[in-house]
């Protein structure tokens, strides 16, 4: 029973990554083979409406009270649609479920029925078809109506392409340019060829995603670069002068690298700093095929916190900060919308209120319901801590994400400095924005956020949250003028996923300027690498981070999910947030500037499932 047991248990939990991700991830190892799991959770969401309906009208949940929603849909749906049926030898739950077979056909026919199919394999090839055109489309529509384009993003390489280059290569100069994004999807689907030039974003081609781009000579050749045009706006907003000496602090796999140094230029120096060694063999390996070698430095295995004075890179004058974050806006990684799942209700099961109420009602005075005893008490006391854990997950991030901005605060020539995050999350964005403006070395140093018009994507129109920010010890117009330098991306906004994105601006005395003029093409840095790309692998990782999830289309690719999990959950219990929070605390009082020893260590083992 462990499958349909810790296949209800993903489907409860809340979702912040890929099915895929989630189900692969080897530090948290399912017993049931992972194949299966996934295969049941993404059948059952796909056929979820006739199932459903065929529980419901059977009305089992009354009867049952041993089954929950959620398992009776899963055991349904293999008792009606599989071949082989429900697969596990009998216990309660099976036996409950079998008790019911005949209704359960009998209701599964009619629903069948009613739908106009005169057998089950019509029905399931009617469900696929729907399913793959709508993936296949990019058209999304959500669950107020509102319809989403999901067009593929290229950037072109400025170093080794010109926009106008490319539209006229074999790879495009069949496409015809659009207006606009919906007509990209509504013109003449037929074709699929169009593209649309990006509004605000430069050298940025959306296209229509059945395109496949990845056989082109272009791709190939690393003079397009599949990159989201959310994840090309940090480098945009950075604005790096050509020649000027740029870190980018979390740098794998190099999507921002890259972009980097295409502004830069040849006269420039970036500097791509990365804690991970393997996730640094394919920033490496990026760098490379975007012909960036002699631009970019890459500082393998270095936490970007340990950079200090007499490092190469200390003298920088622009920093892109993209830390880990929870990935909570990456449109790709939700493979499967879980939240979505529509569950059957009953008597009994719409009696029972949902976990989000039952926290409300206790927490609540007016609440007169009883607390449950036994064994519910115990799931519910786990459903809390479950939602705790994830406060105490975003907690850490954020802490996290605070003392990577507060590094970079104290590089003495740097000017301007992004910070951003592929999450949807407040305490990740616009708390840890006022977090970082909030501490001795932003004062000190005279860090603010650059005002909204003088930033290159000024006419973005979404911004940051005001009322978030209210943790800023401002006054109130100022908080409207720092959330209005922030940028926002939602989920609906066609860029390709929820993105955050601000500048911090300061002004540097010459006075305080370290170095004077610096010979970049003579920077030794120490700790680059100079292994060679890793041969094993190969050529198919997409170059887009906000696609790089370890997985191919076709299916979960081991070698590079292997990477891509070595990012680990956060530690949880309360006692690692108030050793944390006094951490924090001692950091800011002295106005220390990185992240101390421990700090660090902590970050190091708590890094699994961050993006
Ligand atoms: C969100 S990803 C960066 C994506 C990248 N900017 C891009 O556009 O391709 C964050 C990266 O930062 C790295 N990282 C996290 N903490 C770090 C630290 N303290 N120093 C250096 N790298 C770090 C992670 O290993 C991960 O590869």
């Amino acid at each position: 029973m462990s499958l349909y047991l810790e296949a209800a248990t993903i489907l409860e939990s809340p979702q912040t990554t890929s099915l895929k991700a989630i189900i692969y991830n080897p530090a948290k190892p399912f017993k049931s083979p992972q194949a299966k799991l996934y295969a049941l959770i993404v059948e059952t969401l796909k056929f979820q409406d006739i199932l459903k309906e065929v529980v419901e009208n059977a009305g089992i949940l009354k009867l049952e009270r041993k089954l929950t929603p959620l398992l009776s849909i899963l055991l349904t749906h293999d008792l009606l649609l599989t071949k082989s049926g429900i697969a596990t030898s009998s216990g309660p739950l099976k036996d409950a479920l079998l008790r019911h077979k005949a209704r359960l056909n009998a209701e599964f026919t009619r629903a069948r029925l009613r739908r106009g199919h005169g057998d089950v394999k019509s029905l399931i090839e009617a469900v696929n078809a729907e399913h793959s055109r709508e993936s296949e489309d990019g058209v999304t529509k959500t669950a107020t109506g509102l319809t989403t384009f999901n067009p593929r993003w290229v950037r072109v390489n400025a170093l080794k392409a010109t926009l106008e280059d490319s539209l006229s290569s074999p790879t495009f100069h069949t496409f015809q340019k659009v207006d606009g994004m919906s007509d990209m999807f509504f013109f003449d689907v037929v074709q699929k060829c169009y593209y649309q030039k990006a509004e605000l974003l430069p050298d940025i081609l959306a296209i229509h995603p059945s395109h496949d781009i990845t056989s082109s000579e272009l791709y190939k050749s690393g003079k397009i670069i599949l990159q989201s045009a959310s994840s090309c706006l940090p480098a945009i907003m950075l604005d790096p002068p050509k020649g000027s000496i740029v870190v980018d602090g979390c740098a794998a796999p190099g999507n921002k690298t890259t972009h980097l140094a295409a502004l830069v230029g040849s006269s420039g120096k970036v500097f791509a700093v990365e804690r991970d060694k393997r996730r640094a063999d394919i920033l490496e390996m990026m760098v490379t095929k975007a012909g960036a070698e002699k631009i970019v430095t890459i500082l393998k295995s270095t936490d970007f916190t340990t950079i200090t004075e007499g490092h190469p890179a200390w003298q920088a004058s622009y920093l892109l900060l993209d830390p880990s974050c929870s990935g909570s806006g990456i449109l790709q990684r939700i493979d499967w919308d879980i939240s979505k799942l529509n569950l059957p209700s009953s008597d009994i099961a719409s009696s029972r209120p949902s976990r989000k109420k039952r926290k409300r009602d206790e927490n609540s005075q007016e609440s007169s319901a009883p607390r449950p005893e036994g064994q519910e008490a115990k799931q519910m006391d786990e459903e809390i801590q479950e939602d705790d854990a994830s406060k105490e997950r975003l907690q850490l991030l954020s802490d996290f994400q605070v003392a990577i901005i507060l590094h970079a605060f104290s590089f003495p020539n740097a000017m301007r400095i992004t910070y951003s995050t592929c999450s949807i999350h407040a305490e990740e964005n616009e708390h840890v924005v006022a977090r970082v403006l909030n501490s001795e070395i932003a004062k000190e140093r005279g860090w603010r956020v650059q005002n909204r018009e003088d930033n290159p994507l000024s006419r973005w129109h979404r911004r940051g949250s005001v009322g978030e920010l209210s943790d800023l010890k401002v006054s109130l117009e100022e908080q409207q003028r720092v959330a209005d330098g922030c940028i926002r991306v939602h989920r609906t906004d066609s860029l390709g996923g929820g993105f955050f994105v601000v500048c911090f601006i300061r002004q540097v005395d010459d006075k305080d300027r370290l170095g004077g003029d610096i010979d970049i093409g003579n920077l030794e840095a120490p700790g680059q690498g100079n292994e060679p790309p890793p041969q094993a692998m190969g050529g198919s990782i997409e170059a887009e981070d906000q696609e790089w999830n370890g997985f191919s289309d076709e299916g979960p690719n081991e070698a590079v999910s292997a990477i891509d999990m070595t990012d680990d959950d956060p530690p949880s219990g309360n006692r690692n947030r108030k050793k944390q929070k006094q951490k924090q605390k001692q950091k800011s009082s002295k106005g220390q500037q990185g992240m101390t020893e421990k700090t660090n260590r902590r970050f190091q083992k708590s890094r699994k499932g961050w993006s």
